[in-house]
């Protein structure tokens, strides 16, 4: 078992390791007062863990719990699930008192952690993510978003959880392309911050490995967003990729996952990056590699100038200038500034 303390506007625990489902009810009652307790899922996690969430809830004396579940998938992360949540959250007489819980992959994270920081302008959330991807990332540092037909994560707050459990054991039920689009992740914290945890992503063996990768990226997001909770400098290095994926998510009415988005994202800036002489070569195909170990494409057939507009409306774009993340080797990232126009010849030219 691991543990990572995470000091922002709130400070909270992040628990790494086996058994911690089954627990949960424990762990926030030595938290929490509170006298109800709404757990949000989607449809296939619930089937799969509900049960034992809400039995552990119980056991703890929790006595009136709820369930909300919404369908699976990115379809779902808008303001029309979010609306479902607050009338659900007051039809239960939530107050602000009491404590919600997202139990499910970034998505259940994403779109409950926004009902939680806008119902009654902030209620105590706890995330017990069940995807790779949301455990190493989405679960932690706050970010809370639903996206719009126009874009990725366009309407979203920054709001804390107050615990979360990352149960390695539930990874077991995921299907592999969503294991592997946990691990485009995975591989953006090793480039951008830990060649050594870049190269254990590469290992045969990865999944022997998990907790210590799980921590290590836990504890770089701890890092970055201690320093800069509000994405106002270093933490935009968390973006390195995304602000293209998420131009070909939308695009794609987000049927593309986040995870092989990113990992487009991050070889076809890196490439673009490469082509103008701003990064050295071999980064991208380093990358490459990485992703391609885990089934993850690389490349997208989408125009890259329709995919450069959508990127103009992303968070990175600041009046003329857009921040671009990029590896000046793997283990280390910077934020390069461009101008809006510059930025449409970078991506037209480089992304081809
Ligand atoms: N807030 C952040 O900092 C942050 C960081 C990274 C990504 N995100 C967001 O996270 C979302 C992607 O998250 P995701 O990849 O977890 O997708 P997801 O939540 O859609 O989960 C993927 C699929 O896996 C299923 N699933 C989840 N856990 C399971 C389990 N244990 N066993 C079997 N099936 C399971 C889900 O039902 C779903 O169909 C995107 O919306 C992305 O923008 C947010
Ligand atoms: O926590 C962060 O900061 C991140 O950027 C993590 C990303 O992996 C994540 O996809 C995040 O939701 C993107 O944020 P956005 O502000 O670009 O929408
Ligand atoms: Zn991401």
């Amino acid at each position: 078992m691991k543990q990572v303390t995470v000091k922002t506007s709130k400070t909270y625990e992040v628990w790494v390791g086996n058994g911690l489902l089954d627990s949960a009810g424990e762990r926030i009652r030595a938290l929490s007062s509170a006298q109800r307790v709404a757990v949000v899922s989607d449809d296939t996690v619930a089937a799969l863990y509900a049960g034992r969430l809400l039995d552990s809830l119980h056991r703890a004396g929790f006595d009136d719990c709820s369930l909300f579940t919404f369908p699976h998938g990115e379809a779902s992360k808008t303001l029309a699930t979010a609306a479902k949540l607050y009338e659900f959250f007051a039809g239960h007489q939530i107050t602000r008192g009491d404590w919600i819980i997202a139990l499910g992959g970034g998505v259940v994270g994403d779109v409950t952690g926004f009902a939680a920081s806008t119902f009654l302008r902030g209620v105590r959330y706890v995330q017990i993510p069940t995807t790779l991807l949301a455990q190493v990332d989405s679960s932690v540092g706050g970010k809370t978003a639903v996206d719009l037909e126009c874009g990725k994560n366009l309407v979203g707050t920054f709001y804390q959880p107050s615990l979360v459990l990352c149960d390695i054991q539930l990874l077991d039920t995921l299907p592999r392309e969503i294991f592997c689009d946990g691990a485009a992740e995975v591989i953006k914290y090793g480039a951008i911050r830990d060649r050594e945890l870049f190269e254990m992503t590469a290992s045969p063996d990865y999944r022997k490995h998990l907790e210590e990768i799980i921590h290590r990226c836990v504890s770089i997001k701890r890092d970055i967003v201690q320093n800069d909770e509000f994405d106002t400098g270093e933490r935009m290095l968390l973006n390195f990729g995304h602000t293209l994926a998420h131009a070909i998510e939308t695009q794609s009415g987000y049927t593309i996952p986040h995870g092989r988005a990113v990992a487009i994202g991050m070889v076809a800036i890196t490439k673009a990056a490469a082509a103008a002489g701003i990064v050295p070569q071999g980064i991208a195909e380093e990358l490459e590699r990485a992703c391609w170990m885990f089934d993850l494409p690389t490349s997208t057939d989408f125009d890259p100038s329709g995919l450069a507009q959508i990127c103009l409306g992303d968070k990175k774009r600041n009046q003329n200038q857009i921040n671009v993340i990029l590896p000046e080797q793997i283990g280390r990232a910077v934020i390069h500034p461009m101008p809006v126009e510059a930025f449409q010849k970078f991506i037209c030219e480089g992304c081809r």
